[in-house]
């Protein structure tokens, strides 16, 4: 593969004193593939993101972008170098605008003194990533008046500004989908699918996420990686993964059914819950 494209994780393994988070993982995520990493709580999502995204150091092995070695770099480094992510919670500015929210996260802008800059800040650049995650009409009002799934838009863009003047990019979506009406999970992940395809002359991005909702998952993700105890169990298309008889039995459940598109929420959305030694 084009090794010095996307992303690669080698090995990668976290503990926590005697607690092993991740336990020697490997994977990568080239640009233009949407890949969700699912498994039940406490397989070690979160942590494998941190380490990414660059929260957690890891204990072992790497982490490469684009061909480079990032684990040693603080998550402002990553993000110069094109990777972004968002947090379980959505995090807005919330006494800023919609679109102020935004400008704060453009190249260039500066924290020291916010308000006076975001006068000038680009309002075009800023609007035009409203307008790609549908969120024009909102621009004017206050973040603390949206509601939830449109402040997970907002998150989004936010994510999208930082990367503004890189030329390749990853998006790491910690549960997009979280705390979403069935429609508009259904419009957010088609949304978040979009960006991986090619248009305008800008390469698709490369996006992982993480997710409990199956209707996110099912449908809308290119590859799906399957995490249990710290590691890869699984790994395939959606249908692949659906029928895998460990990843049945241990975390979908039998009764799981594969939805074919994420605008039709499955007749058991959510895996059973179980541990994996059920
Ligand atoms: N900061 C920490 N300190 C100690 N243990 C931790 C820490 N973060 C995670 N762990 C432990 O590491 C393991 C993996 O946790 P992690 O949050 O990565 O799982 P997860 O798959 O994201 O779970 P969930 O779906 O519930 O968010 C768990 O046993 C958890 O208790």
């Amino acid at each position: 593969m084009a090794e010095g494209l996307g992303l690669q994780v080698r090995d990668l393994a976290r503990h926590f004193g005697g607690v092993q988070a991740v336990r020697g993982v490997n994977f990568s995520v080239l640009p233009g593939e949407c890949v969700a990493l699912i498994g039940p709580n406490g397989a070690g999502k979160s942590t494998t993101f941190a380490c990414i995204a660059g929260q957690h150091a890891p204990s072992a092995g790497q982490v490469l972008w684009r061909g480079q070695r990032v684990d040693p770099l603080t998550p402002a480094q990553r993000l110069r170098l094109g990777m972004a992510r968002t947090f379980q919670v959505a995090q807005t500015f919330e006494a800023l605008t919609v679109l102020q929210n935004v400008q704060l996260l453009l190249p260039g802008a500066s924290v020291r003194n916010p308000l006076q800059l975001l006068d000038t800040q680009a309002p075009q650049a800023a609007l035009a990533l409203l307008a790609s995650v549908g969120l024009s009409e909102q621009a004017a009002l206050d973040a603390r008046q949206l509601p939830y799934g449109a402040k997970k838009r907002l998150e989004l863009a936010m994510a999208l500004a930082g990367l503004a003047d890189t030329e390749s990019t990853l998006l790491l979506l910690d549960e997009p989908a979280a705390g979403l009406a069935a429609t508009e999970r259904a419009a957010l992940m088609q949304l978040v699918h979009g960006l991986t395809r090619a248009v305008a002359g800008r390469a698709g991005m490369a996006v992982l996420y993480t997710e409990h909702n199956m209707d996110a998952v099912f449908g809308v993700a290119d590859r799906v990686l399957v995490l249990m105890e710290g590691r890869i169990v699984a790994s395939g298309t959606a249908a692949e993964v659906a029928a895998h008889a460990d990843v049945r039995r241990n975390y979908l459940g039998q009764s799981f059914r594969h939805t074919a598109t994420p605008t039709e929420p499955g007749p058991s959305s959510q895996p059973e819950p179980r541990g994996i030694d059920a």
